[in-house]
């Protein structure tokens, strides 16, 4: 029978490393690469099976998280995959990944062929429109290992992803204070958080009610086994 699905693979097995353009931002701390690895109609393929497939976080031990010890909804929706028998605990919460599903694995092979670094784990953020979000944060869990960047690829409605040093944040007394920067987050885009990036600045995905589309996000990790 013949397969009637685009296959993703096959599209995958076409992209090369070395036609990929990295973008770098520098400044004090914070290293990053951005690309676009995906063209529009494989990006829109991809973002069409993870709609089919992903199943987010419904228990309420999941989708409240802890800031500044007070608990909230998450402004979004959740899930996470991986390896088996690894943990994540972020935000108060502890998260056990759901074993890999297709579409997920493929894309981790593919960013393991473009940058080299193998992952065991991706966390899962839907922004259903515009009024979804994620607060400031930085992903510096211990269980993180940080000399892997957290590889990010976007799909869907472009979102602004805003990073801040954090004595740009403090106003620390004394500290010269370091300009904001901005990016913007392409479908089919990928942004590598090198190390120490996430050591000294927070990001965070801000409101935009003027783009009210859906947004798929997936972040890769390695998480250092501590079983
Ligand atoms: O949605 C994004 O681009 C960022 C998500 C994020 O920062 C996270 O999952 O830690
Ligand atoms: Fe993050």
């Amino acid at each position: 029978m013949e397969n009637v699905q685009p296959d993703l693979i096959n599209h995958f097995s076409n992209i090369k490393k070395e036609d990929i353009k990295w973008k770098n931002i520098k400044a004090e701390g914070l290293d990053l690469e951005y690309a676009t690895i995906l063209k529009k109609n494989i990006a829109h393929e991809l973002m069409k099976q993870l709609q089919n497939s992903v199943e987010y976080f419904k228990d309420e031990n999941l989708t409240k998280v802890k800031v500044f010890g007070k608990w909230h909804q998450i402004p979004r929706e959740q899930s996470a995959y991986g390896d088996d028998g690894l943990k994540y605990k972020y935000s108060g919460i502890t998260v056990y990944p759901k074993p890999w599903i297709e579409p997920l694995e493929n894309t981790r092979n593919l960013i393991e062929k473009i940058t080299g670094y193998r992952y065991n784990f991706v966390l899962i953020n839907r922004y259903r429109n515009g009024l979804d979000y994620i607060g400031e944060h930085k992903d510096d869990e211990a269980e993180l290992d940080i000399h892997t960047p957290i590889a990010s690829l976007s799909l869907g409605q472009h979102r602004d992803f805003v990073l801040r040093h954090e004595n740009s944040r403090k106003r620390k007394l004394g500290s010269s204070s370091l300009p904001t920067v901005k990016l913007c987050l392409e479908h089919g885009s990928l942004l590598l958080m090198n190390y120490p990036t996430n050591k000294f600045w927070y990001h965070s995905l801000p409101q935009r009610k003027k783009v009210p589309g859906e947004r798929i996000n997936l972040t890769f990790r390695k998480i250092r086994n501590i079983l």
